[in-house]
């Protein structure tokens, strides 16, 4: 069996997707998403060039060896362009896999696990009313887990908080738009929307909160000290992780659990945070963390550490990375929890897929392959559109984490 041909489709339905095609003399093809939001050409770019001429008459069905041909064979390890061009041949493989077994991935993987996937959804409002609204919109959906985000008073377009009630998406601008950012202010201000959601919502759901890399250490330690009364599910990238160690501190002084990992990139960004059991969850997914293939690797390794998977799955990650992480979620035995931003329909009706919501969860389907397919002559329609993520600064110009 044999790769013939391979490209690239990039779409714009509401926001940019960059999706890999693969085919073979058999006639099966397979699909796999390799979207980095806000850089999404430097991928194109990297499977265009370097990728696929090297694909062209190899053996669909050696998924491993072709993982390993893609990273060492680069030479260049790691990265988030890399990684994501690895990702979606990744999934294009285990997608023509499984339609040749007749069989969906999560039964390749090893079976079934769990019936559903519980998800977190994203509430968010301009201040803590309107959060705590929206939150009771999310419970009224059936979620059993909801983040919550809220603007801060004084803080220009705070990260988190949406336009729309349901479809948030960050990358809004043809140049980053520049935000603002407040420690001290969002530290007066988060604990309050907590206690007002307990209060209001009771301890039945779980809640969950991003920092979004904005805090340093010190302050990330406070936070999940001062959340303590409100037991969170999870704080999430409560400062940034370059520096694994960084944790310790958090960890030594707050029992809030952590969770951390959307922009790892490979088992080495995320080695010593759980071999230390310094965080909860790890966040790493399909398309961030080259595919399947490697994700697993970094899930084994966590549950050795009784560290539990919280999947990124912000809109920015394509129904074929949702797809894949719902086989991987299904199959995971150290699951803990899937994060679901909704596509919108537009974006849905381009990828059609067989996963759905019902009751706070997601199912998969039973379709063989990983059961999200992409809609070409839809796709044309919505040309690719430059769209940036914000950048954020403090009050006096210095440039923050966004
Ligand atoms: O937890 C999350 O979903 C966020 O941190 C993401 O929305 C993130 O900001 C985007 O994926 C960036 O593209
Ligand atoms: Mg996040």
């Amino acid at each position: 069996m044999k790769i013939t041909a391979a490209r690239v489709i990039v779409t714009c339905p509401g926001r940019n997707f960059v999706t890999l095609k693969i085919e073979t003399d058999q006639g099966v093809y397979g699909i796999g998403d390799g979207t980095l939001n806000g850089r999404e050409l430097s991928v194109v770019a990297y499977l265009e060039e370097h990728v696929i001429p090297c694909l062209i008459g190899m053996d669909p069905r050696r998924i491993e060896d072709i993982w390993q041909y893609l990273y060492r064979g680069a030479y260049w390890r790691r990265g988030p362009v890399t990684m994501r061009a690895i990702a979606a041949v990744d999934m294009a493989l285990w997608d023509i896999k499984g339609k040749m077994a007749g069989m969906p991935v999560y039964q390749l993987l090893g079976g079934r696990s769990r019936d559903g996937i519980m998800v977190y959804g994203h509430a968010n409002g301009a201040d803590i009313a309107e959060t705590v609204e929206a939150v009771g919109h999310y419970i009224d959906m059936g979620y059993k887990a909801i983040r919550a985000q809220t603007g801060v008073p004084g803080i220009k377009d705070a990260y988190g908080v949406g336009r729309g009630k349901l479809y948030y998406e960050p990358a809004d601008a043809a140049l980053p738009s520049v935000t603002g950012w407040d420690t001290r202010k969002a530290l007066n201000y988060v604990p309050k929307m907590f206690e007002e959601l307990r209060k209001t919502y009771g301890f039945d759901h779980h809640l969950l909160h991003d920092g979004h890399h904005r805090y340093t250490p010190q302050e990330a330690a406070n936070l999940g000290k001062m959340l303590e009364p409100y037991q969170l599910f999870w704080l999430e990238d409560c400062t940034p992780a370059e520096n694994q160690e960084a944790f310790r501190l958090v960890r030594q002084h707050t029992v809030t659990p952590l969770a951390v990992g959307e922009i790892f990139n490979t088992i080495w960004d995320a080695k010593d945070l759980i071999q230390n059991q310094l965080i909860d969850y790890i966040r790493a997914t399909v398309v961030g963390a080259g595919g399947l293939t490697h994700l697993r690797r970094i899930a084994d390794l966590a549950s050795l550490y009784q560290i539990r998977t919280g999947c990124h799955g912000a809109t920015d990650l394509s129904p074929v990375t949702m797809g894949c992480a719902l086989h991987f979620d299904t199959w995971v035995p150290n699951f803990g929890i899937q994060e679901y931003m909704r596509h919108t329909p537009e974006t849905d009706e381009v990828f059609p897929h067989d996963y759905h919501f019902e009751k706070g969860e997601l199912f998969i389907g039973d379709t063989p392959g990983h059961g999200v397919d992409i809609d070409e002559k839809l796709a044309a329609k919505y040309p690719y559109k430059p769209a940036y993520l914000p950048v954020a600064r403090l009050e006096d110009g210095t440039m923050w984490n966004w």
